[in-house]
């Protein structure tokens, strides 16, 4: 069975370093980290508000990184604009409210069709491939492939969210079917959103997934362990998921 692949989301590195305005910890010191750690590639979400990651960081990050870069934004004309200039390999499109504390859902593809259909042209004819953040449903992955998307990534919050073991079973068997089905119809499907070291495996498991994306976990993990070894124990996890150990 196929290798899944690591993204991870440095965001919280930048959240760390403007606590105080300082220019560290620096996200394109974490992003050499990560990398050497054994990340596949390297995902920021440049939001709106600027909350964490700023555009200069883009730029760095594009320059220096040696794996690629996703970068994750909404899906507005100012962010189109930034992504025609840094040129990253990936750009997920994400749903966006300033007021969000983080992302909340899926985007509606299918509601807002015309516009994601546009956006996805537009990334393709820079050689981006485009990737839509979506929920596990069958309505929203019907129109990612209309959209004519090459990726989508899977939200897995309510997965992750899950208050017991039945709701978080109930949550996985959402994301399984509706991966499975994206699969079928020829989407390349990824995965992420509040996923951890004690929730990764069953998701892991799944054999259509390509990549994971994740971050804060990650970042909160290098708090006490570094950065290696928190990139080092998820890729591990990841691995022995496909093998499939428990
Ligand atoms: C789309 C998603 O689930 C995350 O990649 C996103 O970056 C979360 O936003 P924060 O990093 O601001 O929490
Ligand atoms: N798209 C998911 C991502 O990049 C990281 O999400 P999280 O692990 O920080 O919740």
């Amino acid at each position: 069975m196929q290798d899944i692949l690591l993204g991870v989301n440095i965001d919280h590195i930048a959240t760390l370093r403007n606590a105080r305005g300082t220019n560290y910890p620096n996200p394109v010191h974490a992003a050499d980290v990560a990398e050497r750690a054994g990340a596949d590639g390297i995902t920021v979400h440049l939001r709106e508000d600027r909350r964490h990651i700023k555009d200069q960081d883009v730029y760095l990050l594009k320059e220096t990184i040696n794996t690629r870069l996703n970068l994750e934004m909404a899906v507005t004309d100012e962010m189109l604009a930034i992504a025609a200039k840094v040129l990253p390999e990936f750009c997920c499109l994400v749903p966006e409210k300033r007021e969000e504390l983080t992302t909340e859902g899926g985007l509606d593809v299918a509601g807002n069709l015309s516009k994601m259909r546009a956006a996805c042209e537009q990334l393709k004819a820079q050689n981006t491939l485009a990737s839509l953040f979506i929920d596990a449903d069958e309505k929203q992955i019907e129109a990612a492939l209309a959209a004519g998307a090459p990726y989508i990534e899977i939200h897995t919050g309510q997965y992750a969210e899950a208050k017991n073991e039945t709701q978080a079973e109930f949550e996985l068997a959402k994301l399984i079917k509706g991966i499975r089905y994206a699969h079928k119809l020829g989407l390349k499907v990824n995965a992420g959103h509040g996923l951890h070291y004690h929730n990764v495996k069953p998701i892991a498991a799944i054999p259509e997934l390509i990549e994971l994306n994740i971050g804060h976990s990650i970042i909160a993990r290098a708090a006490f362990d570094g950065l290696e070894k928190a990139v080092k124990d998820m890729r591990l996890l990841m691995q022995e998921a496909r093998l499939g150990h428990r």
